[in-house]
């Protein structure tokens, strides 16, 4: 299979601490200069600790690599993959310095971050431009190019379909048909929601992204049970100070209106992730679930797509993809929902730092 012109394929991620002393460091990490109170960042300390001090989301990602690795070899395309974090080892300008090291001239990056907003898209961009110009070859040491979002593919949609009627099938059979779909996402400031995705669009991306594929599932789920299920978004793992408004309503203020209005059984369905992290971990299965059970409504955790093969593939599908583009080659873009595939390179201003605009970010369009 034709790579050209890239040498190289980057997975980017957010980073986990691995052990008990990893904890306060990495939240350090995650929260320079990001205001966020000494009180939730003991808190959030307290779910590492509960599980130990490890986050799930590194051995996550060494499954999906070996994963992707694997579906790379099968399918006849020879690049190398490398694994780059941007809050925890391996350290993306680590990786960065070892691909310049090995002789890379073109990357394409991968991050596990789906959706448009600061947080989950120009975020990564920034610290993709600070460790690109920390190598010893900067400004330039290799060309990087950011693969389109993919929310909307049918490679991530289809696992997070399966999930659900996985999820519906293992609930008690009285209360399955009228099991209600509650979507969950990470909440972010509401500024972060309206500012997201290109200006030209308005803003608002990050949720009207989820919105779209909820609609998807919900649909599947439809087609296959018969059953039209209620669904809705709802968001988790707030932070931030009380009078910074953030997306809500939050998943647990949620469930107790759902269940005073009669609701008996929900399938959460954790959409705004790629795998289990620890918002999923903590967040759903250990704070939302015991909501569920104290509230006695009927609940389950729908799986992500995690290493689920067909997502695996979409990595394969969007780097063959973008090879082509860059060759000049007619592509076809695979996109479920009523969005369609976004770009290769973000549009100026799309999805603002609101603190700091000077910083600089790559793959986005220059004017
Ligand atoms: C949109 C979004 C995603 C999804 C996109 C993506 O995947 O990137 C995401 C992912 C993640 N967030 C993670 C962890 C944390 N996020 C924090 C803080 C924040 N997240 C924010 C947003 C997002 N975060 C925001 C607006 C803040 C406030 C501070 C700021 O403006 O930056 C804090 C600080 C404590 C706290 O405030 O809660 C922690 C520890 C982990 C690792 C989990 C693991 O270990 O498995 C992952 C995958
Ligand atoms: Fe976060």
């Amino acid at each position: 299979m034709d790579v050209r012109p890239y040498d190289a394929l980057l997975l980017v991620s957010f980073g986990g601490p691995e052990k008990p002393e990893d904890v306060v460091p990495f939240l350090e990490n995650v929260t320079r200069g990001r205001g966020i109170s000494r009180e939730r960042l003991e808190e959030v300390g307290q779910h590492y600790f509960l599980f130990g001090g490890r986050s799930p989301i590194n051995d996550q990602n060494r499954s999906f690599l070996d994963a992707l690795r694997a579906d790379l070899t099968e399918h006849g395309v020879d690049i190398p993959v490398y694994w780059g974090n941007r809050n925890w080892a391996p350290y993306l300008a680590d990786t960065v310095a070892q691909m310049e090291a090995d002789g890379v001239t073109r990357a394409a990056v991968f991050t596990t971050s789906a959706y448009s907003s600061y947080s989950s898209c120009r975020q990564y961009r920034e610290n993709l431009y600070d460790a690109v110009s920390a190598a010893p070859g900067a400004p330039e040491p290799f060309v990087v190019d950011k693969l389109r979002h993919y929310y909307n593919h049918p490679g991530f949609t289809e696992p997070v379909a399966d999930a659900v009627l996985a999820a519906l099938h293992d609930l008690p059979e009285d209360v399955r048909a009228e099991a209600r779909l509650v979507f969950v996402t990470h909440s972010i400031p509401t500024a972060m929601n309206d500012s997201s995705g290109p200006p030209s669009a308005g803003g608002g991306a990050y949720r009207a992204q989820h919105l779209d594929v909820a609609a998807v599932v919900a649909e599947r789920v439809a087609a296959e049970t018969g059953v039209q299920h209620e669904h809705e978004l709802v968001f988790c793992s707030r932070s931030g100070s009380p009078q910074v408004p953030w997306l809500e309503p939050d998943v647990n203020d949620r469930l107790e209106e759902l269940a005073a209005a009669g609701t008996r059984a929900v399938v959460l369905v954790p959409v705004g992730f790629v795998s289990d992290h620890m918002e999923v971990v903590y967040d759903l299965d250990t704070e939302a679930l015991a909501t569920c059970e104290r509230l006695g409504l009927a609940a389950r955790r729908a799986a992500t797509p995690g290493d689920d093969a067909r997502f695996v593939a979409t990595v394969r599908d969007l780097l063959l993809e973008r090879a082509a583009v860059e060759r000049g080659e007619e592509v076809a873009r695979a996109a479920v929902g009523s969005i369609g595939p976004l770009w290769d390179r973000c549009p100026v201003g799309c999805c603002p730092n609101l603190r700091d605009g000077s910083r600089p970010a790559l793959c986005g369009e220059v004017s």
